[in-house]
């Protein structure tokens, strides 16, 4: 099976039809398509997706005996990713000039960003039709590592996404923008990054008025709490710093509240920093803005360190958390090394997803077991974790344990705490396997030096690492271009290296796993050598 180009640099000599493609196209932007051979469905019936829950292609309600099921998935694709702007509720809206200069030829041009010149042929802007093949692996079987199929036979199905970028054509006056910034949930790093650049970006296009929001959602109705004017001035170095600006909180007012308060406050580009949770709650604030007929547009920037997000290569904050896990990894390492019968364990963060623990676990190369939540473990028994770190001991001398947060929470007390936002308060996984290995090895009479290291908050609050730099910086633009081109509804995101819009319920349907099937997983246990613990 030869390999899928995804990135078409030439033009083809016949052009596939609109319907291959799966979306409309106009031919001045059509591409060169490396097809493989689709194969006919030939089961009939509804294929229940056996793959990694981070597949959006959830075929649960498609017929595979209807012979043009793959059009059809290709149109519902189509309609699902398509993203909501504002002529959806003003038609007649109309388009003007971007604003936003590609080339600024004398330093006026920078205080009054004017019309791009219409003499030259190079523009530089994201036509409409742009797409991004969302994924680029031809699976021939089902049985193949970590596939994502639809059908039965692993029908090859084209799941294009928008591109990300900007526009020739912008729905907003720069000069009638009032744009506002907000950071909810948790900290990670890349906050001030992200921030910064929409700051940057939206002046460049010419708004003046750009304001923060303090503390996350909370600070549309809590009266102590005032806006926070941002310019360029104001955000130039604030990247150097971990942590938000603006204040991050979880909880706050409903959604009604968040827009009366947008309406007094004139905001009329709403830029969110957060979460799945931040996320459903813009997603909301959209559709509110839509039932009360508000030119507003509300974008989102997925913020995770979990990594947590549907459909994205990684969110920003992410590389930075491996790195600095990977140091708290190697501390535990040393000690355990250096220890008598040494055993070093490490927290990290990860509430559903175990990312940061399989990466961190990965680049570090120290890591003798990986717990991630979604691989079930004993830590009793003859299979369990205890019994295998007694082995480690004899065989190696040391080891070192690390477990992500969500981890092994079936054999904590539950809680039934919830925090602000209604997220269920964890027990500490970390604290327990310490105590339980502590209580093992007394019991059988062996000697062990356990040492537990929680580095979660310290790697939270980190600034960003140059990669995740760059990463804040596009998302940022990307967001204030989206904002100008009219969409609203929508998150920004990194798929396959390339940089694109999601309709937000897309992303935020339910978090992103690590498949325990994938190809990742599997280095994971290759790299650490642990076995099953079930
Ligand atoms: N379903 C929802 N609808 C509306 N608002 C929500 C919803 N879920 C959460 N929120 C709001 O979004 C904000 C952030 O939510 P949450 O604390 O869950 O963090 P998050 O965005 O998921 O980020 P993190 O990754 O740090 O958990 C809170 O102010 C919360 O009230
Ligand atoms: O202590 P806080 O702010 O509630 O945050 C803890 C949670 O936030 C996260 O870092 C997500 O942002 C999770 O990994 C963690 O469970
Ligand atoms: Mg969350």
């Amino acid at each position: 099976m030869g390999s899928i180009s995804h990135v078409i640099t030439t033009t083809l000599p016949h052009l596939p039809s609109t319907r291959s493609l799966g979306f409309p196209i106009s031919h001045s932007n059509s591409r060169l398509l490396s097809l493989p051979p689709t194969r006919v469905a030939k089961k009939v019936g509804v294929f229940a997706e056996h793959s990694s829950r981070s597949s959006t292609a959830s075929a649960a309600s498609v017929d595979f005996s209807d012979p043009d099921w793959k059009i059809k998935f290709q149109e519902d694709w189509e309609a699902r990713f398509r993203l909501p702007h504002l002529t959806d509720i003003f038609p007649n809206a109309p388009p003007i000039p971007s604003t936003f200069c590609l080339k600024m030829r004398t330093p006026i041009d920078r205080d009054f960003p004017g019309h791009y010149s219409l003499d030259e042929e190079w523009h530089g802007y994201i036509n409409n039709n742009d797409r991004v093949l969302l994924k680029t692996i031809y699976y021939s079987s089902p049985t193949s590592a970590g596939a994502e199929c639809i059908d039965p036979d692993c029908t090859w199905v084209e799941q294009w996404v928008h591109r990300a970028g900007p526009r020739e054509k912008i729905y907003y006056k720069p000069e009638e923008v009032k744009a506002a910034i907000v950071t909810c949930g948790g900290l990670c790093p890349g906050l001030n990054d992200v921030i910064r650049q929409i700051v940057i970006t939206l002046e460049i296009y010419g708004v003046k008025n750009i304001v923060g929001i303090p503390f996350g959602y909370r600070g549309f109705s809590d009266k102590e709490l005032t806006e926070v004017p941002l310019s360029r001035k104001v955000v130039q170095n604030i990247h150097l710093s971990g942590g938000s600006l603006l204040g991050v909180s979880r909880g706050g007012p409903g959604v009604s509240d968040i827009v009366d308060s947008l309406e007094k406050r004139g905001i009329n580009m709403l830029f969110v920093l957060g979460g799945n949770g931040t996320h459903a709650g813009a997603n909301a604030i959209h559709h509110e803005c839509r039932k009360r007929r508000l030119k507003v547009s509300v974008i989102g920037v997925p913020k995770t360190i979990d990594n947590d997000i549907l459909l994205m290569d990684k969110t920003f904050g992410f590389d930075t958390a491996v790195e600095e896990a990977q140091r708290a990894i190697n501390s535990a390492y040393i000690e355990a090394h250096s220890a008598y019968h040494g055993i070093g364990v490490v927290k990290l963060m990860g509430r559903s997803s175990g990312f940061i623990a399989m990466q961190a676990s990965l680049s570090s190369g120290q890591v003798d077991i990986c717990l991630i939540p979604e691989v079930p473990f004993n830590l009793h028994g003859p299979h369990g974790v205890l019994s295998h770190l007694k082995y480690l001991l004899e065989t190696k001398g040391s080891a070192v344990v690390c477990v992500a947060e969500g981890a092994g929470q079936n054999l904590l007390q539950k809680t039934n705490a919830t925090d602000a936002s209604g997220n269920v308060v964890f027990g500490d996984i970390g604290v327990y396997i310490q105590q339980e290995t502590k209580k093992y090895f007394k019991e059988i009479g062996v000697h062990a030096d356990v040492k537990y290291i929680d580095p979660t908050y310290m790697i939270r609050a980190i600034r960003a690492n140059a990669s995740d730099g760059i990463l804040c910086t596009v998302l940022g633009q990307n967001a204030v271009h989206g904002a100008f081109a009219g969409y609203s509804g929508i998150t920004v995101g990194l798929c396959n290296t390339h940089y694109v819009y999601f309709p937000i319920p897309e992303v935020i349907s339910h978090p992103r796993l690590v498949d325990p099937n994938s190809r990742m997983w599997h280095r994971c246990l290759t790299s650490t050598g642990q076995p099953d613990f079930i």
